[in-house]
């Protein structure tokens, strides 16, 4: 225990000397320090990624790197809850689910054997009106027995748009909420949130991870305007402040993170390829980012948003990931092949010792 508290310090402090700061100052203000030695939004990403990645040593065990699920899988998709959970695993996790509906679970436990699959949720053609209230309870009851194990969930990757099933998702965040348990809210877990802001709302632990139309919706819901690129930084800096201090990760040519106090950009060279499923993959590894960092900062006290960190991390990862399958594959780059460099990426940032 001393050991892995030792481990902690010491990475504490390499974050901080990472960053330009003094040990003796608080995690706070060695970001606030940031802001002020660096005049640009670009965060030192690769630095918060290494300092925020746990060593690996014989002294742990299993669940101690982190648990993830991911919400979603539905009858039309299944490659993107399943490219979530895979990133997860193979950035560090320990354990990744998949809580998804009846029909996506045996073609999502397909893909992969190291996955755990929940086939748990259910769409309205699947279930009869009269039956739909005793159904709602049953799949929150399933979902509880785990959630307390759950380090974070993602919500949304492939979920689809079918309303009970939304519903049911709405009771699970709720439940989430209620025992903090983090979220990264992604494709049509946007959706749902946009149109329930309240889900959301006030919640530090929450991340939204927005495409550029997920964004524009938000925008438009939320600030009642359109999106201004002219001043980005700061619609984004409003658009978060908005909805309680929630993070949010708006994606695109540069990532810029903001969580309603601070605003921090990722331009880290990414791939000119633009296939689907690259945004499942950045979920999946702010997820497990942000579960490390929370770690991390549980154990100095409140005083840094790990939200922040996470998305940082997940945001650099990814795009260094995406640029060396686009060196190798070119024209024909698959977010699989994202995901096969996935290791090579984190070993070039942060190797093991
Ligand atoms: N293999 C899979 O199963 C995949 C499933 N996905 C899931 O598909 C669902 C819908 O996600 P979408 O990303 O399509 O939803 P969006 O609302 O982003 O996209 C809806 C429409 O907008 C278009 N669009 C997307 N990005 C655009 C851009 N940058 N500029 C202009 N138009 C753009 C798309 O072509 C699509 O027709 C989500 O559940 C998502 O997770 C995606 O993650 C991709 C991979
Ligand atoms: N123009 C770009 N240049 C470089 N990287 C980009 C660009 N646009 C997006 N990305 C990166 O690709 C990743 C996914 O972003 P994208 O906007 O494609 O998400 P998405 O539409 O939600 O993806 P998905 O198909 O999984 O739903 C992000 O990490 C982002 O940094
Ligand atoms: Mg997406």
């Amino acid at each position: 225990m001393q050991q892995c508290y030792g481990g902690i310090i010491r990475r504490q402090r390499h974050f901080i000397s990472c960053l330009g700061g003094d040990h003796r100052k608080t995690l706070l203000s060695v970001t606030r320090m940031q802001s002020v030695m660096n005049p640009t939004l670009e965060a030192d990403a690769l630095s918060i990624l290494r300092s925020i990645s746990p060593t690996l040593d014989s002294t742990k065990h299993k669940g101690q790197a982190g648990k993830i699920a991911v919400v979603g899988g539905c009858r039309e998709y299944t490659g993107a809850p399943y490219f979530s959970a895979i990133s997860a695993l193979k950035i560090g996790a320990d354990l990744s689910h998949v809580i998804c509906t009846r029909d996506a679970a045996p073609v999502i436990k397909s893909y992969s054997p190291e996955l755990i699959v929940h086939p748990l949720l259910e769409e309205s053609y699947s279930v009869r009106d009269e039956d739909r209230k005793s159904v709602g309870t049953l799949v929150l009851a399933e979902v509880d027995k785990w959630m307390e194990r759950f380090d974070c969930l993602v919500i949304g990757p492939g979920l689809g748009r079918d309303p009970f099933l939304l519903d049911c998702v709405s009771d699970i965040m709720k439940h989430a909420r209620r025992s903090n348990v983090p979220m990264v809210i992604d494709g049509d877990g946007l959706f749902l949130v946009t149109n329930r802001l309240d889900l959301v709302s006030g919640y530090p632990l929450a991340v939204l991870t927005p495409n550029v139309n997920e964004y524009k919706r938000l925008v438009q819901k939320v600030l009642n305007c359109e999106v201004n690129d002219q001043d980005g930084p700061q619609q984004l800096l409003s658009l978060a402040n908005s909805i309680g201090g929630v993070t949010i990760l708006r994606k695109g040519q540069s990532d810029y993170i903001s969580d309603g106090k601070e605003v921090r950009s990722v331009s880290i060279l990414g791939s000119p390829r633009r296939c689907g499923g690259q945004g499942d993959i950045l979920s999946g590894s702010v997820a497990v980012f942000l579960a490390w960092a929370r770690q991390l900062v549980g154990k100095e006290g409140p005083t840094i948003n790990p939200a922040m960190l996470g998305c940082i991390a997940g945001s650099a990862l990814m795009r260094k990931a995406a640029s060396l399958a686009f060196e190798d594959k070119k024209r024909s780059t698959l977010t699989s092949d994202i995901i096969e460099y996935l290791g090579r990426s984190l070993e070039d940032i942060c190797p093991v010792r």
